[in-house]
Parts: C-alpha cells; structure tokens; sequence
C-alpha cells in the first residue's frame, strides 16, 4: 500500500503571463481542507512565474515546482537555470527528462541523470518523466523502454524519498487518446517492481504519476489504479475549474 497522500501536479509547459496569476489563485483557494487532506496539490508555470506563484501558494500548502534545470550549480550558461536557483524562488519540484525536452532538445537519458542529480543536490524532489513513443509501444518494446529511462537517469546516491517518476506515454500527451486502464495498470506495476529493486522499501513508497490527457472525465477511472498515485496534468492544469476537478477524483 502506498501511505503518502496522492500528488496530482499541473505541468504548465510554455503556457501563462502574469496575467494567469489570477487562475492560480484560484486553484489556491479551491484547496479546501477536504482537498488537502486527500491530495497534495503541485503547479509548475514557466520560470517567469515561479516567485509569483510562490508568493500566492503561501500558506496554503500548493506546492510549486520548474519544469527543467541545467544540470550545473552555476557559470557560463546562458539563458539556463540551476536547481539552486529554482530552489531560491521557493520552488520544492522540478520536472525532469519530460519527452518534449527529450525528443525536441534531444536530451539523453545521461541529461537526465545530471538533473536529477543536481535537483537532489538542491536539496528539491526531481519528477523523472518516462513514456515510450506510439512506434515503441506498437512493436511491444514499451516495457523495455521505460526499463532503460529509469536504468539511464537514475543518478547513484539518490534516495527514493527525493523521487517522484511520472509515466507518461508520448503518443497520450496533448492527443486526448489514454492507454487503456489495463496497460496502465501494468506499466505502473513493472515501474514500481523496478523502484523497488532499486531503493528497497523506499521504492514502495515512490509516487508513480500517470501522465497523457488526464482530464477530470477520465481522472477517477485512471486515479482507481493500483500503483497510481497520482496524476502529471498539461493543458487540463490551467484551468482551475479542471485542475481541481482532477484532484476531486480523490474526495
Ligand atoms: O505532458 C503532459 C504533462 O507533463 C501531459 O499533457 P496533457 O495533459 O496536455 O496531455
């Protein structure tokens, strides 16, 4: 049994002005105390918004985290961001090795590894993202793939406290199509076979979220999942009518 509450975490991607800081105020205060005893709520805007959004969670307990990190502490980096100084914003989540940085900045596996490694050492908790493509799947590699991400961006020295892995298949994001609840629920068993190889106890206890169209229809069906817990939500995070409406699949 997993014995931490269920993480549903809003994943923004390029997406929000200053002017979206009204939205997230209200999903600040649609988290109700029937809400936060049930779930932990996370959003993750672009970097422009980070101290923002950081300032409005206050006290409120949404926790707020960045979408990618460099994995360096600091230097000759233009137009990069260090874990640390994500950390500095207030910031207690980064999300790492997301297949459109995988596919569209051609980040490895070992790009990964680094950024966990330096979101660890920030003293943050790294969102590893893994998901096959739809020509993998079809070809009945899936297990295989997602086998590889964990072996390949698991950095030595990190605990299983410091973790959360997200499975998100890349033909299910932004498409409206899921996998079925079947394959879901294999997927997410084999994930967590894995973690617990590789951390022991602590791997029981690893939040594995489902990511790929979840929407507030779909969301009880695919939250009932064992070894689900919890969800990685792109476009219907942005809403706060949605995003709560995810979350309400646990009230
Ligand atoms: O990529 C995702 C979250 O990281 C999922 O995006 P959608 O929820 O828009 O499919």
């Amino acid at each position: 049994m997993h014995a931490r509450k269920p993480l549903v975490v809003g994943n923004w991607k390029m997406n929000g002005l200053k002017a979206s800081a009204s939205e997230f105020g209200r999903m600040v205060e649609g988290y109700g105390a029937g809400l936060r005893h049930r779930v932990q709520l996370v959003v993750c805007p672009p970097v422009t918004l980070l101290s923002t959004f950081a300032v409005i969670a206050l006290g409120s307990r949404v926790g707020i985290g960045a979408q990618d990190c460099h994995p360096g502490t600091h230097g000759a980096h233009t137009g990069d961001i260090s874990a640390e100084m994500i950390a500095d914003t207030g910031a207690a989540f980064v999300i790492v090795g997301h297949s459109e940085r995988r596919i569209a900045h051609r980040e490895s596996d070992a790009d990964a590894r680094g950024k966990v490694k330096a979101v660890h050492h920030a003293g943050l908790i790294a969102i590893l993202c893994v998901g096959e493509t739809a020509e993998e799947r079809k070809a009945g590699l899936a297990l295989q793939v997602i086998d590889g991400q964990l072996e390949g961006s698991l950095p030595e020295g990190l605990t299983g406290d410091d973790l959360v892995v997200a499975y998100e298949p890349v033909w299910a994001i932004g498409t409206g199509v899921t996998p079925s609840l079947s394959d879901i629920a294999e997927m997410h068993a084999h994930i967590r076979l894995r973690l617990v190889e590789r951390f022991g106890e602590e791997g029981g206890r690893i939040h594995i979220l489902y990511g790929g169209s979840v929407k507030p229809s779909n969301a009880s069906d695919i939250l009932a999942i064992s070894d689900v817990n919890g969800a990685l939500v792109g476009g219907a995070s942005l809403k706060a009518a949605d995003f709560l409406g995810i979350a309400s699949a646990y009230v």
